[in-house]
């Protein structure tokens, strides 16, 4: 019986998280911690701890030296081997596999051991995630030379969709240029998306390959996706994250010619490139310059949810209370607007048979205003709120939102998703990684 400790690392592009498990081939992995700095778009960063199901640090602030993905690992690490009450990592040598979410897998349709190949292939790809495969990569890089003795695996976001049929991730450009440049949707948030499939099956009580979901994950980056006999059929986000849904810093879906007419230099490459990253202006701006933080001045879609919903009139309110309250209003409806178009076209897409939308991620999974304001405007297609039950905090796995109606109404449901444990999983399956 071959037993291991793993590291899952989840470098999204707010936060890392790395949850800490104890693995034994072909079983389901079993939780020993989970360290988590959140914020980075939003300083000061602030560090979460957990061991045992028990929270030991709370939300303390570490806005010391911590710039990016790479140096919120590092603390995390140093927090996990630092933890006395964590015997399981004496040392650094105790970690047997580290299992890291690269966005942008471009056409590696499983899991890959990370060879001197493999990683040359991913940094290939670093341009198609801007604000993700670098970070990711440089965190791989880091694991491989502090922890000698582990193996590292890559899982991928783009993975999942790779169900997505060719009419679908079809762009209607020259075909010979879109597949020699391999111009396509690949879709992310799959690790997410796979989890809660699974999830959200179980508790359906359905047959893996015979439910149909539209799932939102919505986080400080945001897309949607159309779940066909459990496997990915559509997904709102494309050849890069950028596409979409509007994210924290993220523009979402524009019109392409806007950056046209944007200003006159964004066809320049940015300052931000690097020998890993050729970006340029135009990229920058609609990746770290754009959604929220662009339109109200935060990245936090908590404060821009509060203060959507206080009330402006009151002889109190000054005039900077109103502007604020105007632009946290516009942002919150704009959000609702673009996510409920997707779930329409997607309704449409699975010919109306829906057996429940899915709410997850940060926003999805802790926002009861959005998630109520979401099922009203789209009542018309059967979906309803359960106000008692939505407005109450989230503590399962899966929780049913929706009001509980007739065996044809769709249901309405929460997960929250756990992206560490779906990478652990698939890494305790698959003995080229023991
Ligand atoms: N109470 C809340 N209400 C609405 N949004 C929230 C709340 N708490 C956190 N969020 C949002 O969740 C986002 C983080 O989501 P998460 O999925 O953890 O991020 P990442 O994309 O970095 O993985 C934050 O940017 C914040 O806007
Ligand atoms: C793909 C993506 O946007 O991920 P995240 O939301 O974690 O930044
Ligand atoms: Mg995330």
């Amino acid at each position: 019986m071959k037993k291991k400790i793993a590291l899952s690392v989840n470098a999204g592009s707010s936060s890392v998280k790395v949850s800490v498990y104890d693995v034994e081939f072909g079983q389901a992995p079993v939780q020993l911690a989970e360290a988590q700095i959140s914020g980075l778009t939003s300083p000061p960063p602030t560090l979460k701890y957990v061991r045992d199901g028990k929270t030991v640090i709370k939300a303390k602030e570490v806005d010391d030296n911590i710039e990016g993905q790479r140096d919120a690992f590092s603390l995390l690490l140093e927090t996990l081997v630092e933890d006395e009450d964590l015997p399981q990592i004496k040392s650094k040598e105790d970690i047997g596999i580290v299992c890291h979410r690269i966005v942008h897998g471009g056409d590696y349709s499983k899991p890959q051991l990370i060879s001197n190949e493999t990683y040359e292939h991913l940094e290939n790809l670093n341009d198609l995630a801007p604000l993700h495969n670098a970070n990711s990569l440089g965190i791989v890089q880091l694991c491989i030379r502090a922890l000698p003795t582990a193996n590292n695996v890559a899982c991928f976001d783009s993975q999942f969709h790779s169900t997505i049929p060719e009419h679908i991730r079809t762009y209607p450009i020259n075909r010979d240029i879109a597949r020699s440049n391999k111009l396509r949707k690949y879709g992310f948030h799959g690790i997410s998306y796979a989890f809660i499939t699974r999830s959200a099956t179980e508790f359906l009580g359905k047959e893996p390959d015979e439910v149909n979901m539209i799932a939102l994950h919505l986080g400080s980056g945001a897309s949607a996706c159309a779940i066909k006999n459990g496997k990915s059929w559509d997904t709102s986000m494309g050849l890069t994250p950028l596409a979409g849904l509007p994210g924290a810093t993220r523009s979402g879906s524009v019109d392409p010619s806007l950056v046209f007419h944007y200003a006159s230099d964004v066809g320049k490459l940015s300052p931000a490139s690097t020998s890993e990253l050729h970006i340029s202006r135009a990229e920058e701006i609609l990746n770290k310059e754009s959604g929220w933080k662009a339109l109200t001045g935060t990245t936090d879609f908590g404060k821009i949810t509060s203060l959507a919903f206080s009330s402006s009139s009151s002889s109190s309110s000054s005039d900077d209370d109103d502007y604020d309250h105007e632009v946290m209003k516009l942002a919150f409806d704009l959000f609702v607007d673009r996510i409920c178009g997707f779930i329409g076209s997607y309704y449409v897409s699975l010919r109306g048979k829906v057996d429940a939308l899915v709410f997850a991620g940060g926003i999805g999974e802790k926002s009861p205003q959005l998630r109520a304001a979401v099922v009203d405007q789209i009542s018309c297609l059967g979906f309803q709120i359960d106000d008692e039950v939505n407005n109450n905090e989230i503590r399962n796995v899966v929780e049913e939102v929706g009001k509980k109606g007739g065996l044809d109404e769709p249901r309405v449901l929460v997960v929250q998703t756990d992206e560490q444990f779906e990478m652990a999983r698939a890494c305790a399956e698959d003995a080229e990684f023991w």
